[in-house]
């Protein structure tokens, strides 16, 4: 009778979502993810099709808003789908923080962890942020002297890679120096968010093709490699100079304040059958994986949003004026978070870009999940992107594709529940037991940079007419984000 039932709600499954394709081969999605505009495509699919959208046989897109709770709020029990194996090691041993689907080991690990990405461990974090802001600066200086277009796109990835790996290892990469992809980082990774963002499609293939690719030192292997190497570099120095100084956790490096490395280390020697070896290099790693191009796309949408709306720019910078002083260099964190526009317009940009761009993948468990009176049976794969859900009309308003930060500020004069309806719709960062455990980090390289560059610089777009191009292998990059920058007068 069970099964009669849910071979019932299954066909009715069946009828219900479009394209054609997608209903028999995860081929069609395949296709339309390698094209490499998904973002755009998943949105269109909504309007054109509805809040349910099957994108392959049993995996279909979702833009519900009252559904967002339940799919990733805190008490939903919807793992991780396999999609996400493609961003790991094949092998079971080699598990990282975010593409695990181990309920109960994630909980564990966020639990031990949470507190060295704390707004309380910031304070600690905020110096390193600004040695690189203010090594950026000065390649600005250079840059602006050339009167040569830039991509500026290039350089806030130098900032934001050598921010985290400052802040992770006391340590810049060195992209901020050379201006250029050191050891070739950068392309080994776009490699592998290629690879992983396809092969997590088919991902019983994973092992097969990882294996063959890794021989062959293909498809990012080897940028992969000096990763690995580089963040085991770190750790044996550090170990070693902990040794020597038999020292527990006071600063570190030239009295600069405890990085990320020297806080796990000393949990490490607290406990280290809870905080192992095997913890320190994992979390280090997805440090740099998955805080650096996220940080520095997000950080390109709000220049570019910024340099496409004057008028905004304008206010930013009245701003930024009257809450700093005339000759000071960084603007503290504290003070950017007492700055309700520029807190505004780092939401809107990241609203309209955010960082990921196709859907965050969840299996539905035993006993299947009714979404807007539609039956999904346990095994079929859901998800929201957030580029769907933060360009949905009902939730942001007609003008949702515009830039607007004043959207922020009006709700919440207003009063009433339009905030609320807008803040449950909106994660550039992901939701419930998932969400970005670095947004902090994050929000604190952001909140720094921004106001120094458009103080002390003008930026001009070289091609104020188009918009950009951007490239969404789950990261959505942008690929030509050219500018011509000068010295502002006065700075
Ligand atoms: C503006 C910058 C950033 C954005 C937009 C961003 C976005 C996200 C999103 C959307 C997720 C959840 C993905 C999912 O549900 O599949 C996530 C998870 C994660 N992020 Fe970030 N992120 C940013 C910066 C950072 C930084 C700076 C770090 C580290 C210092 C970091 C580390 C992580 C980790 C480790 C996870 C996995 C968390 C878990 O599964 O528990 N991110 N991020």
């Amino acid at each position: 009778m069970l099964t009669l039932r849910l071979a019932v709600l299954t066909g009715l499954l069946l009828l219900v979502a479009r394209p054609f394709w997608a209903r028999f081969t995860r081929l069609w999605y395949f296709k339309r993810v390698a094209l490499g505009g998904f973002e755009r495509e998943n949105i269109a699919l909504h309007r054109k099709h509805g809040p349910i959208v099957r994108l392959a046989p049993n995996m279909f897109s979702i833009d519900l808003p009252e559904s967002v709770n339940t799919i990733y709020g805190i008490g939903s029990k919807l793992p991780k789908s396999d999609w996400y194996d493609g961003w790991k090691h094949p092998s079971p041993d080699a598990w990282t923080l975010f593409p695990d689907k181990d309920i109960k080991r994630h909980a564990q690990t966020r639990r031990v962890f949470q507190g060295l990405y704390s707004m309380s461990s910031l304070v600690s974090y905020e110096k390193y942020v600004d040695e690189c802001a203010d090594i950026l600066l000065s390649r600005m200086s250079i840059c602006s002297k050339r009167r040569e277009p830039i991509n500026m796109g290039h350089w806030l990835q130098c900032y934001a890679f050598d921010v985290i790996g400052n802040i992770t290892f006391s340590k810049p990469f060195g992209f901020l120096d050379r201006g250029e992809d050191v050891s070739g980082i950068l392309q080994a990774l776009n490699k592998v968010f290629a690879y992983s963002t396809l092969i997590g499609i088919f991902p019983s293939l994973h092992p097969y093709i990882y294996a063959v690719t890794s021989a062959l030192g293909i498809g990012g292997a080897a940028g992969r490699t000096f990763l690995i190497r580089y963040v085991k570099e770190r750790i044996l120095q550090r170990k070693i100079e902990r040794d020597v100084k038999d020292e527990k956790g006071i600063g570190n490096a030239h009295g600069m304040p405890e990085d990320f490395l020297e806080k796990i280390m000393v949990k490490n020697k607290d406990a280290p059958s809870k905080v192992t070896d095997y913890h320190i290099f994992m979390m280090s790693m997805s440090n740099i994986i998955a805080g650096s191009d996220t940080t520095a796309i997000s950080l390109s949408a709000i220049l570019y949003y910024l340099l496409k709306y004057p008028n905004v720019m304008r206010k930013l910078r009245e701003e930024i004026s009257q809450s700093t002083n005339g000759d000071q260099v960084h603007l503290s964190f504290k003070e950017s978070l007492e700055m309700p526009y520029w807190q505004a317009v780092m939401k809107e940009a990241l609203r309209l870009h955010p960082a990921t761009g196709l859907p965050l993948w969840r299996d539905v468990t035993e006993g299947g999940l009714y979404l807007n009176g539609q039956f999904f049976p346990e095994g079929t794969t859901i998800g929201i992107n957030t580029w769907t859900a933060h360009y949905n009309e009902d939730v942001f308003g007609k003008d949702a594709a515009v830039f607007r930060p004043e959207r922020w500020l009006d709700a919440e004069k207003e009063g009433g529940d339009r905030l609320a309806q807008m803040n449950a719709y909106y994660f550039p960062f992901g939701l419930g037991s998932r969400t970005c455990i670095g947004r902090h980090i994050s929000y604190l390289e952001m909140s720094k940079l921004i106001p120094l560059l458009v103080k002390n610089f003008d930026f001009e777009l070289q091609d104020r007419e188009n918009d950009w191009k951007t490239t969404n292998y789950w990261f959505v990059k942008q690929d030509n984000f050219d500018v011509t920058v000068r010295p502002r007068a006065g700075a």
